[in-house]
């Protein structure tokens, strides 16, 4: 029983949505394209299209359907091999899309994307007018990660993630995400079949993520959870995410409807600025600063800019002007921000008050490592609590 009721659907209200579909549902389990469930999609996207409705599809499936053309039983672990696999792959999913949507008479655009694109800011904006006059000229941008030229260090990995990030690029009003559960379980239901569906929740809810997996220790190996962070994510811009079955009949055109399909995670956080998440939206930094007590209680209270003075390690190599995590003394990262200072000349001045910066560097470009401007804070009350038991 997945339908309950719970309205208005998020997916309703959208003018501009994101439709994510991963890789088990689009290849069949990996043995190839469904070709009936593509142009299943695509006529309900093109029904939705209709209604005056941007929608942009994140799909999955470049490395299963490379490994059924290319005739291997199991995936490779070598990353190169991976790489071909997507290349060879990527071409099957474009051409079934394509195909798919011209029956309805709309044109599809491939737009590949890696993190770098998405964490360099000029690359970023690009990507983002791109989308836009895409979306414009009624196409449907079919997104997936560039996953030919990635490496392991640099890869979103999932596509829950990349959809997240799609979702806040364009500020869509709802991210759909397509898989083979009818949405999130109290626990994993392939192992669990006494498992609850949760049919509405909150986006970031830590206790959400316990249930998609145990919080922090599966990061990144997709499954649940980087759906269920994806949607605490997609809710930086006011997203809000369902979680639901590809299989379910009419699956978009219900929700877009109203129906309750799937599991609902309502954005409720305030909405942060475009440049504000795309700060947040930086997966790897180049480095990090560890604060003291204080300085966490400034930024996490006051939102105050950070001073050297607060500063008692280094960590990484950065330049001035690099995104850099701060963090509390447990390694909780309780804001990050563009720094003034290179790792370097961090290192000279921390613990410092500004006032002798120029002596010890010489010259003084800002009086503040961190403008506040330049920064985001954490919500995490994690960072908070451990910062506010400290005396300091
Ligand atoms: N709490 C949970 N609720 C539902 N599914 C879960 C849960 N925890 C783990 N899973 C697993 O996550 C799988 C879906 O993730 P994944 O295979 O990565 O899908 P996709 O390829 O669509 O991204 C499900 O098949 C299920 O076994
Ligand atoms: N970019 C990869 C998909 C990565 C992935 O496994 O995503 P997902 O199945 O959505 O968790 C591909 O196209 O094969």
């Amino acid at each position: 029983m997945t339908a309950t009721l719970r309205s208005p659907s998020a997916v309703s209200q959208a003018k501009r949505l994101v439709v994510k579909v991963g890789s088990s549902l689009v290849t069949n389990e990996g043995k190839g394209i469904d070709t009936a469930a593509v142009e299943q999609w695509a006529g309900q996207i093109a029904r939705l299209h209709a209604q005056d409705r941007q929608i942009v599809l994140v799909s999955s499936g470049a490395i299963a359907e490379g490994m059924a053309r290319l005739g291997w039983p199991r995936r490779p672990n070598a990353m190169h091999e991976l790489q071909a696999a997507a290349a060879v792959g990527q071409m099957g999913l474009v051409q079934a899309y394509e195909v798919a949507f011209a029956r309805h008479g709309i044109r599809t655009a491939q737009i590949l994307l890696t993190h770098e694109d998405l964490a360099d800011r000029r690359r970023y904006l690009n990507a983002r007018s791109t989308l836009y006059t895409l979306l414009g000229l009624g196409v449907v941008p079919i997104v997936n990660e560039n996953d030919t030229v990635v490496t392991d260090e640099i890869r979103l990995g999932d596509n829950d993630t990349l959809g997240a990030l799609v979702t806040n690029l364009i500020e869509a009003e709802a991210l759909v995400i397509l898989t083979d559960q009818a949405g999130l379980y109290s626990a994993d239901p392939r192992k669990n079949p006494d498992a609850e569906f949760i049919s509405l929740g909150q986006a970031g809810d830590p206790a959400l993520e316990a249930m998609a997996g145990g919080s922090g220790s599966n990061i990144g190996t997709g499954g649940m959870l980087t759906k269920v962070l994806a949607a605490k994510r997609a809710a930086n811009s006011g997203g809000h995410t369902v979680i639901a079955s590809g299989r379910e009949p009419d699956v978009l055109l219900r929700l877009s409807e109203g129906e309750s399909i799937g599991t609902e995670l309502r954005a409720i956080l305030p909405v942060r600025s475009a440049r504000q998440r795309w700060l947040a939206n930086h997966l790897r930094l180049r480095g990090r600063i560890t604060l003291d007590p204080g300085a966490v209680r400034a930024l996490m209270q006051g939102h105050k800019s950070l001073l050297a003075i607060g500063v008692t390690a280094v960590e990484g190599e950065f330049e001035r002007g690099d995104v850099v995590a701060c963090v509390d003394q447990h390694g909780v990262e309780c804001g990050r921000g563009l720094i003034n200072y290179s790792s370097s000349d961090t290192r000279r001045i921390l613990r410092q008050p500004s006032s002798r910066i120029a002596e010890i560097l010489g010259s003084m470009s800002d009086p503040e490592l961190m403008h506040r401007d330049n920064m985001v804070f954490a919500r995490d009350a994690q960072a908070l609590a451990a910062a506010t038991s400290e005396p300091g």
